[in-house]
């Protein structure tokens, strides 16, 4: 796993139209020398500004949108369609605006799908899909995802991980359902610790006042099971991609003097 790198951006906005930017890059350079690519999308305001940008910039045409595998990193349990669903979100923000092949864009299952409202069940639906996609090469139950977007909460949390809950012990499934979420709704999806760790790059996103504690704090060696973010790492990058606001009380070897 790699330590993680913070870059620091002058404001939300800068912040997502470089991440928009980074994201084409990446994805460029995998269809480029693998064939395909595969992105891990977020939710969260940060998360989805970011997909508007991309849907926005010119960059984005030379992406090949149909060689993309596209997965989710949490979901919010709730019918299908539904304006909370973090699908529903990147699908207005994004995927309605380019030419992604539907089979490939792996949405995690709604809560009036074919498991109904047994979260459980649709976890597990997930993890198989997750594990067809996956290749010898891939060493693992997951896809080795060329990038893993995260979001985080003021309380740390990434995907669906919040502090002190039970789905940050697993280290076997790829995909766990989360009940009893202290954030809205209380049930939710969520991949793993293993399943985000698969990810080539890691990027984790944050904006605003309300998270310089927890980007802090995931930055300054705490555990994961009190600071979820602290446990969020690629195998080649791990990048804390920040605005000045969320980076306001970054620890000092992280604050370099150019990106402030
Ligand atoms: O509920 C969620 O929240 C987090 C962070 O959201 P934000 O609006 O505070 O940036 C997000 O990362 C996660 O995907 C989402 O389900």
């Amino acid at each position: 796993m790699s330590g993680p790198t913070a870059v620091v951006h002058r404001d939300s906005s800068a912040l997502a139209k470089a991440t928009a930017a980074r994201i084409a890059t990446v994805l460029v350079d995998a269809q480029s020398a693998r064939g395909s690519a595969s992105i891990v999308l977020t939710g969260g305001g940060i998360g989805v500004a970011v997909l508007a940008e991309l849907a926005r910039a010119p960059v984005r045409d030379a992406v090949d949108w149909r060689r993309l595998d596209v997965w989710w990193g949490d979901e919010r349990f709730l019918p299908d369609g539904d304006s909370e669903r973090n699908e529903t979100q990147a699908r207005s923000a994004l995927l309605d605006h380019v030419a992604a092949d539907p089979e490939r864009v792996h949405a995690m299952p709604p809560s009036d799908g074919p498991d109904g409202a047994d979260p459980e069940y649709a976890a597990e639906r997930y993890a198989a899909a997750l594990a067809r996609a996956a290749r010898p090469e891939d060493h693992g139950p997951v896809p080795t995802f060329d990038v893993c977007l995260l979001g985080i909460g003021p309380d740390s949390h990434v995907a669906s991980l919040f502090p002190e809950q039970p789905a940050l012990y697993e280290d076997e499934r790829s995909v766990v359902a989360v009940r009893g979420a202290p954030k809205p709704p209380p049930t939710r999806i969520s991949l793993t610790f293993p399943a985000i760790r698969a990810a080539r790059e890691v990027w984790v996103l944050a904006s605003g006042e309300g998270k310089a504690d927890a980007v802090r704090l995931a930055l300054s060696g705490a555990g994961p099971t009190q600071v979820p973010a602290a446990g969020a790492r690629g195998r080649s990058r791990t990048l804390f991609l920040l605005d000045r606001d969320a980076a306001a009380r970054l620890p000092e070897e992280f604050a370099a003097p150019g990106q402030m």
